[in-house]
Parts: structure tokens; sequence; C-alpha cells
């Protein structure tokens, strides 16, 4: 097994991966050509932030399993190159958000109270008291953007402070089952009411270049932004003119539109800027913490295939009130047979009903992806499906609703042609329980016939002849209606049935069409 470090590990992190694998290649700061000389047959790779491992780099990694990232942002990475090839990518969310966050509260409350300035008056022999008046904070409101791991520490730290919270993340809807801390708001209302802006989303198309001239414009006059989120949220000349027209009292960054940052760089050199190094993980704890912790999961990984902390495949939250296990399960389910129903589809809609619209749905889509290419005979993985999908020119959608269904959790997947819904019977035993509006009852399991037909006597007596006479077990059968002269039936069978007897059922009096599905 051969590990790839690019970037310096703590020595307890690299002893560890020492002790397990015989070839453990140490990197410091590598170029292009050497990363790509040593990962051509290297199993993993593991970077901080500041090695950039592109497609290039992936592509040709062709023993590559999985990528470790000693930190949150995956930014130095393409994740969505490596999900193509099934590489799974593993970071290290939540050790450094205490670490970012008090960051945060030093930048903020360094800005408000003018440290820079005190503490070179100091350094000067000066002693003006008077041109240091600051911001109280206790009594304003903070605003938080990007309500993730080290918003919800900054919301905790300033709400104790006195501030009132605020926080826009069009993603955390439905992800919170406890009350958060911080008011979830539209971005227009927390630039309008806050007196402290604090970036703790990452960079994404949607994000770069967020706080432009336009959108200081918006911010309260006299108020105050911090970084920690990442460097290209913020147009840093535009962040200068907000300063020096007066409209912004000051700023903090710890992350820059580009690094390292040169000292000649504007937003360094201005007074009211407040810089670091991007050190929202430099504390002894943060850096041990995250370095150990990605060794330990690549090792679990390689070991035995044990998957923590990935960016390209939710983990799921077992600890919840609702099955997602047995949700995500039943969701392939239903992507397996609307794929056996309706191969040439263009869409994939998942709907997802009840209280389970408020957990990370992710894996659902990554299975209902997965699912519909597997049964379409095509290789692909929960990392890989989506990205494959797409290629098709197949679109995947999610859409929750946390009320609106006869079932306290709902699932529904639904193609061009087809609509099918399932639930878990006591939040365990999988059931189909609508196809194309046919309420039904019936257990995705095996191999199953699944026909419509007129609603007529003599039905299901011919098929059953039929089936009997081929010596096919029939182990279960469920009917469905929805009020018209049609119904539709779903048969357990022990054995699967031959093209020839498809096309005898078919032609059977009163049926209207019949396939045969398979459920792993
Ligand atoms: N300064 C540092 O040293 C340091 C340390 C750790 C992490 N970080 C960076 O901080 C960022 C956040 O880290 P995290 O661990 O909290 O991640 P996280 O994924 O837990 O949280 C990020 C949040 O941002 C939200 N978000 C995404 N797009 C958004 C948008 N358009 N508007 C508002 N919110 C949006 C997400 O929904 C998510 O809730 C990352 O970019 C990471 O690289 C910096
Ligand atoms: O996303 C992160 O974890 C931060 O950007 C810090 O990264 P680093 O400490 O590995 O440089």
């Amino acid at each position: 097994m051969k590990i790839v470090v690019c970037d310096r590990l703590e020595a307890k992190a690299t002893r560890k991966l020492q002790e397990k694998y015989d070839q453990v290649v140490l990197l410091e700061s590598p170029d292009r050509q050497t990363i790509i000389e040593h990962s051509a047959d290297a199993d993993a790779i593991i970077v901080r932030s500041h090695t950039v491992i592109d497609r290039t780099i992936i592509e040709n990694s062709p023993r590559l399993r999985v990528l470790g990232r000693a930190g949150s942002g995956s930014y130095n990475i393409d994740v969505e190159a490596a999900s193509k090839r099934g590489i799974v990518v593993l970071h290290t969310p939540f050790i450094s958000s205490t670490s970012t966050a008090e960051l945060a509260i030093a930048l903020l409350i360094g800005a408000a109270r003018k440290l820079k300035e005190a503490t070179a008056d100091m350094a000067g022999g000066k002693w003006d008291r008077g041109a240091l008046n600051g911001l109280e904070l206790s009594g304003q409101t903070v605003g938080i953007i990007g309500y993730g791991n080290i918003g919800r520490k900054v919301a905790a730290i300033t709400k104790a402070i006195g501030m009132e919270v605020l926080a826009y993340d069009p993603y955390v809807r439905y992800q919170q089952t406890e009350s958060p801390v911080a008011d979830l708001v539209s971005l227009d209302e927390l630039l309008t009411r806050s007196t402290a802006v604090i970036v703790c989303c990452p960079r994404t198309p949607e994000t770069a270049g967020m706080f432009n001239a336009a959108l200081f414009a918006r911010m309260r006059a006299g108020s105050l932004l911090v970084n920690v989120g990442h460097g290209q949220v913020v147009v840093e000349k535009d962040l200068i003119a907000a300063l020096d027209s007066g409209h912004l009292f000051g700023a903090g960054l710890d992350v820059f539109e580009e690094e390292p940052t040169r000292r000649e760089t504007a937003v360094v050199q201005h007074p009211r800027v407040y810089t670091t190094p991007h050190i929202g993980a430099a504390t002894m704890k943060a850096q041990e913490g995250v370095c150990t912790d990605i060794v330990d999961k690549v090792i679990g990984f390689l070991d035995n295939g044990y998957i923590s902390g990935s960016i390209n495949l939710p983990v799921v939250d077992e600890n919840t009130e609702v099955n997602i296990q047995g949700y995500i399960e039943l969701a392939g389910k239903l992507a397996s047979m609307v794929s056996q129903l309706d191969p040439a589809t263009t869409r994939l809609c998942l709907q997802v009903n009840g209280k389970l619209a408020y957990s990370d749905t992710g894996a659902l889509e990554n299975r209902v992806a997965r699912e519909f290419l597997l049964a379409r005979r095509q290789e692909a993985s929960d990392i890989n499906a989506r990205f494959l999908l797409d290629d098709q020119g197949i679109s995947i959608s999610l859409g929750k609703a946390d009320q609106g269904s006869a079932f306290v959790n709902e699932v529904e997947v639904a193609t061009d042609n087809y609509s099918l819904k399932g639930t878990l019977l006591a939040d365990k035993f999988p059931r189909i329980v609508e196809v194309n509006e046919y309420k039904i009852e019936a257990v995705p399991q095996g191999t199953m016939l699944f026909f419509r037909n007129y609603d007529r006597p003599g039905v299901i007596g011919s098929l059953g002849r039929l089936l009997g006479e081929k010596n096919i077990n029939v182990a279960n059968m469920r009917l469905g209606f929805r009020g018209d002269d049609e119904a539709i039936a779903m048969v357990n069978i022990d054995t699967a049935v031959d093209a020839a007897t498809l096309q005898e059922i078919t032609r059977l009096d009163n049926i209207i069409d019949c396939f045969q599905l398979e459920f792993t």
C-alpha cells in the first residue's frame, strides 16, 4: 500500500502512517510534476489546504482509492473528478471549527475595539485613549453567512457576548432538528439589520465574489465585516472602497483572494483591516486533531472500507428519530423499479415528505442515482452515480416537504412516465404504496411481476393458472386501484419467468401490459 502525503502533517500522525504502511512518501510543498510522479501508483493521497489535487493528477492515479484532506474545505481538490472515478474524498469537518470560530471573534473584537491601533500606540509610546473609542458589541446584531460547523460555533459565542444572532444559509432549512441559536433570515434582512457580518461559508459558484460593491452598499453604515470562510467570497478592492468611503467601520480577514497574501496587498496595508495569515485552524489542539483524524479516517477506509467525514459521500446520521438507512434502501428500490419500467427517461425527481425532510438526504439522492443505473446494467457507486447520470443528460432533482402525505414519512421517485411512492411500515418494512396514482401495498423484493389490467373477473385466476402450469410459485400478490376500470398488481414470484412466458401473460384477457422486475 502506498500513501503519499503532500503537505506537512503533525509528527504523531505521520508516525501512525509509517507504523502501518511500508511505503509512506512525505512530500512538502511539492510541485505538480512531483505529485504526478508519486501518485501514479498511490492508493491514498493526503493533503492540507496548500497542495492542489487537480483532474490531471486524479486521472493519472489509477490505483487511487482515497483522498484525505486534513481540514474542512475542499477547494484545493477536484472533487468532481475524484467522484467520477469513484474515489472517496475524506475530510475533518468539525475539528477546526472551534479554533476558527474563536479567531473570527478575535478579529471581530479587534476591529470593533481598534486593537491594532491600540497595540501600535503602546509600542510607539503613545497614550491617547480618546482616539481609540470603538464599538460595543453587546446589544448589537451579528449576521452569520453560512450556518455550518463554524457558523454555529460563532453563533453560540456571539450570543454569549449578548448579541442578537441572525444567519443566512439557503441550505439549512431542512437540516435543523434542534432549535437554532440564530434566527435564519434572508440575506437582505441580515445585511440591513447586522452591525457585524461574519462570513463562514465556503467558496462555491454562488458565493465567489458575493461580497462586492453592490452588497457592501446594502450593509448598514458603520458596520464590520469578518471573513474566515474563503478569501474569494470577498472582493478585496470593493472592501477597501467601502472602508475608504466611511461606509464600513472595519474588517477582519483570515482568508484572502490570493494566498499566500503579499505584504503590499491593499487589505494587508489598510489601517482598519485586521489580517491574519489563514490561521483559523492554527491551534495546537486543532492541528494535531485534523492530522490524526484524517490519518485515522484514511486507515479506516483502506483497512475495512469504513467511511466517516466524506466530502463526496454524505454520511448517514444514525442518531435521528427516522430510520434514514431504511429510507435510503427504499429510495433505491423505487429507483430500480422506475429504471426497469421507464429506462429512457430524461429526468429523475426525488420527493421526500415528512420528518425525513429534516435529515440530510444527500445519501438518498446518491442511492437513487446508483440503483437507477445498476438496474440498466451500468456500473455505478454511491460516489459516482450522480455524475454518470449527468453525463448521460439525465437530471436528478430533489423536493422536500415536512407534511402533505398520508404517511409519517414517504419517498417518491418519479420519471417522465412513472411516479412511485413508498414508505417504511413501522419505520422498518419497505412498502410501495402508490404507482401512478394506483394505491397499493407491495413488498419490493426478489423477482416480481408488475402488470396493469382492466378490472374484470377472472384476470387473477388466469394468471394463477398460467404460472401454475409453468411451475412458478406465487409468494405474495398485491392489487392496486385508483377508482376507474383499470387496476395494477405486483406479484412476488419465487423464480423468474422466461421471455416467452412474459409474452403469454401479456396476451391474457384484460391484461394491458406486464413487466418482470428484479429487486436486489
Ligand atoms: N480560516 C480557516 O483557517 C478555516 C478553518 C476551517 C474552515 N475554513 C473554511 O470555512 C468554510 C466553512 O467551513 P465549515 O466547516 O463551517 O463548513 P460547513 O460545510 O460545515 O458549513 C458551511 C455552510 O455554508 C453554507 N453555504 C453554502 N453556500 C452558501 C451560500 N450561498 N450562502 C450562505 N451559506 C452557504 C452551507 O450550507 C453550510 O451550512 C470552508 O470554506 C472552510 O474551508 C476556514
Ligand atoms: O478549510 C480549512 O480547514 C481551512 O481552510 C484551513 O486549512 P489548513 O489549515 O489545512 O491550511
